[in-house]
C-alpha cells in the first residue's frame, strides 16, 4: 500500500506534478522556426480556414483530450474544489497517455455554476478531439453532460458514469457466469445514488437486470418511491417499492452490492446477510466500503472487488476511459453512445477469459491470473486491453453510424494499434502475418513445459503454425486440462513407442556410426532425447521446423540440431542473430551466439546471411562490418580481417550497402559520417551490425537489451540445412511465439529453396 509520504515524493519530486508538454517537431534551426511559426504556419492556417477537417490532420486536435473537472465529487472525497482535484486530473492525464497514448489537458474549472461549465467547456471545441468529464457530482453532472452532447460535435463523456458503468457491468457478467447465475433473476443494491452509481445501475438494466429487483441507496438509506428528502428525478426514475429503508435491511438475501458511495458504508454483518455467492464490488475510491479481508472473514463464498490497484479484481475506470476514447478518436466519432459503451464492456468480459501473457503476470510481481473469482476483469496494464476495446469502440461507432473517419480494415486499424505499442510489435506482427500467409509444422520437443503449451494455443488460435508436441501424452493431455487450454487435435507425440523409432534409429545410426555411435545407442537416443527425435523429424520431412530450448542449455540443443540436420553445404558455418527492438529503431546484430572468433569469410558469411534475415523483416539492410577502427585509421591484424571481410562482401554481394571497417558509432552517426567519411556507403544509418567476433557481438546485444532498453528477438540460427531455432531458458510465452513465427518464415524461405534447387 502507498504510504502519505511516498505519494506526497511521487508528486513533488523533479519537475512538479506528472505531466508536461513535448515538442513533436524539430524546433532547432531557423528554418524550423519559420516552419513552426511565422511565416509557415499561416499555410496550415489557412488550409484548416478553408476545411475545418483538416485541423485533425495539421494539429493536435485529434489526439487531445480535455478532463475537466470542477472537484465537485473527487474521487470519494467529495467537494474538495477544482484547485484541489487537479492531482486525479493530472493522474486522468498519465493513465490516458500510458494506456492509450492520447494527450491530455487537465482543465480545472472553479464554479459550482452548471451553467457556467457548460459555456466554458462547449468553447473548447476547436482545442479538444473529445471531453472526459471527470468528479464532477451528481446531480449537475448528468445535466452538464446531457446539455454539452447536444451542442458538441466531438465525444463528451463522464467518465464517473460511464466509465464505471461499463467495467462493473463487465465484471457482474463473468461473476454472474461463474456462479450461474442468470441477471434477470439476481437481487442488486447499488449504494451511492450519484453520477456512478445512476449509470451502473442503468447498465445493468439495459443488461437485462430487472427493476423491481433493484435497490438503489444514498446516503439517506433507501431510495423508494414517494420518498421526497435528498430526491432528484434521476434518483425517482430508479426508486423501488420494496418494503426496506435502511441499506442493512435492503441487503439481506442480496446477490450483487454495487458500492460507489463512501468508506466503511458496508458492515460485515450486512454482508453475511447476502444471498449465496454474493458479488460484492466495492468500489469508493482510495477505501472502499469495506475491505476484502473483512467480507471474506464473514463469508468464503463471497466474490469482491475494488476500485483499487492493490487488491484483486480492480473495477476501476481506468481499465475504460483511455481504450474507450482511443477507438472514438481515430474514428472522429462524434460522440460515445451505447453501442460503444456496450462493446467495450463486451470487450472487456471476453479478455479476460483468454489466457494472460507474461509480461501482464510480470508487471504484477509474477501473480498468475486465470478466469475466476480473482480475475473477473483484465488488468489495465495488460497490453491487449487496448487491441480489444478500442477496436471493438470503433466498430460499434461505425456500425452506429457516429464515425467520421474511415479507419479502414479493422485488423489493420488493430495492427496500428499494436505499433503504437511499440515498434517490436509492428515489426513482429510483419512476421507472424507472413507465417499465417502459409504455416509450416514446427515441432516443439519440450511438449511437456507449461510455456510451450500457452505458446502452442497462441499459435494455433492465430494460425501461426502448426505446432506438434512431443513428450508423454498423459501428462501433455492433463498439462492442457489443468491449464484450462484448448489444443484439441495438435498432435502429440510419445517418443518412447513412436511408430517412426525404427526408421529414426536406423538414420542415426547411419548418420553417426563412423562418429563412434552404435544401433543400440542411436536407438535409445531416439527414444529419450527429444532434441534428436525433433531434429530428425525435420530432417526426415515430418516437421518443417524446430523449436526447443526453454528447459535446456543451449549446447544441448543446438547438438542434436548439427548432427542430425548439420549446416547448409554451401556456407561456412552456423551463425546467431539477434534482432534488437528499440522504441522507434530495429538493429540487427551478428554474430551474436555461435562462432567464437571467425575467420574473414566466415565473417562475410555473417553479414550476407544476416541481411538476408533483414529481409524477411521487410527491412532493407544496411550492413555495417564493426570494428575499432574507422576505414584504415587503426592498422592491425584484427582491423585486417574486418577489412578483408567488407571485401569479400562486396564482392560476394555486390548489391548489397555495406561498408567497414567501421566504429560503431560512426555506423549510427549520419553527421559524422557526412563530414568525415562521404565516401562510405553507409550513411550512417546501419541497421545491421557484425561484430568481429563473439565476445564483442555478445557483449553488445545484451549491453543494449540491459542498458539500451532494447527487447531481443532471437538467437535466429542462420545457415542451418533446414530451420532449427534455440530458445532461451528465460523465454516467455510471447518470446516462444516470435521464434515460432520466425521459424515458419524460414521454412517457407527453405522449402521455396529446395525448389529452385530442386534439393529433394
Ligand atoms: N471505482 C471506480 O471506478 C469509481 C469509483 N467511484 C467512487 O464512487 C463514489 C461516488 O462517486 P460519484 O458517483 O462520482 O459521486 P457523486 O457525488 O456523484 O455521488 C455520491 C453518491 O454517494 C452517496 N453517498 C455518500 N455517502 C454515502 C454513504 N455513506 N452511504 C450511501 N450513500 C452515500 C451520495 O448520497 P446523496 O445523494 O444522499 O448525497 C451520492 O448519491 C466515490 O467514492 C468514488 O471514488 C466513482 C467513479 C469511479
Ligand atoms: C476512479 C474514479 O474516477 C473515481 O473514483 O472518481
Ligand atoms: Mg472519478
Amino acid at each position: 500500500m502507498a504510504k502519505k509520504q511516498d505519494a506526497l515524493d511521487y508528486h513533488s519530486s523533479g519537475r512538479k506534478g506528472k505531466i508536461e508538454v513535448i515538442a513533436t517537431k524539430p524546433c532547432d534551426t531557423s528554418r524550423d522556426l519559420s516552419l513552426a511559426y511565422s511565416p509557415g504556419v499561416a499555410e496550415p492556417c489557412l488550409a484548416i480556414e478553408e476545411s475545418p477537417e483538416d485541423a485533425y490532420k495539421y494539429t493536435a486536435k485529434g489526439n487531445l483530450v480535455a478532463v475537466i473537472s470542477n472537484g465537485s465529487a473527487v474521487l470519494g472525497l467529495g467537494d474538495i474544489g477544482a484547485l484541489a482535484g487537479k492531482p486525479v486530473m493530472e493522474g486522468k492525464g498519465i493513465l490516458f497517455k500510458r494506456f492509450a497514448d492520447i494527450d491530455v489537458f487537465d482543465i480545472e474549472l472553479n464554479t459550482k455554476e452548471p451553467d457556467e461549465i457548460i459555456n466554458t467547456v462547449r468553447l473548447l471545441e476547436p482545442t479538444f478531439g473529445g471531453i472526459n468529464l471527470e468528479d464532477i457530482k451528481a446531480p449537475e453532472c448528468f445535466y452538464i453532460e446531457e446539455k454539452l452532447k447536444e451542442v458538441m460535435n466531438i465525444p463528451v463523456f463522464h467518465d464517473d458514469q460511464h466509465g464505471t458503468a461499463i467495467i462493473a457491468n463487465a465484471g457482474l457478467i463473468n461473476a454472474l457466469e461463474l456462479i450461474k447465475k442468470d441477471i434477470s433473476k439476481i437481487k442488486i443494491v447499488v449504494n451511492g445514488a450519484g453520477a456512478a452509481g445512476i449509470a451502473c445501475a442503468q447498465m445493468a438494466l439495459t443488461l437485462g437486470a430487472k427493476k423491481e429487483n433493484m435497490i438503489l441507496c444514498d446516503s439517506k438509506g433507501v431510495i423508494y418511491k414517494g420518498r421526497t428528502e435528498g430526491m432528484n428525478d434521476y434518483k425517482a426514475r430508479l426508486a423501488t417499492e420494496m418494503e426496506c429503508r435502511t441499506l442493512e435491511e435492503a441487503m439481506v438475501d442480496a446477490d450483487v452490492f454495487f458500492g460507489v458511495s463512501a468508506k466503511d458504508a458496508v458492515t460485515p454483518e450486512m454482508v453475511a446477510s447476502m444471498a449465496a455467492d454474493p458479488i460484492l464490488f466495492a468500489m469508493a475510491n482510495p477505501d472502499p466500503e469495506i475491505l476484502p479481508s473483512e467480507a471474506i472473514k464473514v463469508r468464503s463464498d463471497v466474490i469482491v472487488g475494488t476500485g483499487r490497484s492493490d487488491f484483486p479484481n480492480q473495477v476501476n475506470n481506468v481499465l475504460c476511459f483511455p481504450f474507450l476514447f482511443r477507438g472514438a478518436l481515430d474514428t472522429h466519432a462524434t460522440a460515445i453512445n451505447d453501442e460503444m459503451k456496450m462493446a467495450a464492456v463486451k470487450a472487456l468480459a471476453n479478455l479476460a477469459k483468454e489466457d494472460v501473457p507474461d509480461s501482464v503476470i510480470k508487471a504484477y510481481g509474477n501473480t498468475k491470473f486465470s478466469f475466476g473469482r480473482d480475475y473477473l476483469i483484465p488488468k489495465p496494464f495488460d497490453p491487449r486491453v487496448l487491441l480489444h476495446v478500442a477496436p471493438a469502440v470503433a466498430k460499434a461507432a461505425i456500425d452506429s453510424g457516429v464515425a467520421t473517419r474511415d479507419i479502414g480494415d479493422i485488423n489493420k486499424y488493430t495492427e496500428s494499434l499494436e505499433a503504437l505499442q511499440g515498434r517490436s510489435k509492428e515489426i513482429m506482427r510483419t512476421l507472424i502475418n507472413k507465417a499465417k500467409s502459409d504455416r509450416k509444422r514446427i515441432v516443439f520437443p519440450e511438449g511437456d513445459n507449461e510455456k510451450i503449451l500457452r505458446a502452442t494455443q497462441i499459435l494455433i488460435d492465430e494460425k501461426i503454425a502448426i505446432p506438434i508436441l512431443l513428450g508423454p501424452e498423459d501428462k501433455i493431455k492433463g498439462m492442457i486440462k489443468e491449464l484450462s487450454l484448448d489444443l484439441h487435435g495438435v498432435q502429440i507425440i510419445d517418443t518412447k513407442g513412436s511408430p517412426k523409432h525404427h526408421e529414426y534409429s536406423n538414420e542415426l545410426f547411419r548418420l553417426r556410426q563412423r562418429k563412434g555411435v552404435t544401433l543400440a545407442e542411436a536407438s535409445r537416443t531416439i527414444c529419450r532425447e527429444r532434441n534428436y527425435y525433433g531434429a530428425m523429424m525435420v530432417r526426415m520431412g515430418d516437421a518443417d521446423a524446430m523449436l526447443s530450448g526453454v528447459n535446456h542449455h543451449y549446447p544441448e540443443t543446438i547438438r542434436p540440431a548439427l548432427e542430425v540436420i548439420g549446416k547448409q553445404p554451401q556456407v561456412k558455418g552456423v551463425h546467431g542473430l539477434y534482432m534488437m527492438v528499440f522504441k522507434k529503431d530495429v538493429i540487427f546484430c551478428a554474430d551474436t551466439t555461435v562462432t567464437i572468433d571467425p575467420t574473414a569469410e566466415e565473417l562475410a558469411e555473417t553479414a550476407i546471411l544476416a541481411a538476408n534475415k533483414a529481409r524477411h523483416f521487410d527491412v532493407e539492410p544496411r550492413v555495417a562490418m564493426l570494428s575499432f577502427s574507422n576505414y584504415g585509421s587503426a592498422l592491425h591484424p584484427f582491423t585486417s580481417k574486418v577489412i578483408r571481410a567488407t571485401q569479400l562482401v562486396k564482392e560476394w554481394a555486390p548489391n548489397l550497402v555495406v561498408d567497414g571497417e567501421v566504429q560503431a558509432n560512426v555506423a549510427l552517426d549520419p553527421d559524422l559520417t557526412e563530414q568525415q567519411y562521404p565516401f562510405s556507403q553507409l550513411k550512417g544509418n546501419a541497421n545491421v551490425l557484425v561484430f568481429p567476433d563473439l565476445n564483442s557481438g555478445n557483449i553488445s546485444y545484451k549491453l543494449l537489451s540491459k542498458l539500451g532498453g532494447a527487447e531481443a528477438v532471437g538467437p535466429i540460427l542462420m545457415g542451418m540445412k533446414k530451420p532449427v531455432h534455440v530458445l532461451q531458458r528465460g523465454d516467455e510465452v510471447n518470446d516462444i511465439v516470435n521464434m515460432a513465427a520466425v521459424a515458419v518464415v524460414d521454412a517457407q524461405d527453405a522449402f521455396e529453396k529446395e525448389i529452385n534447387n530442386g534439393y529433394h
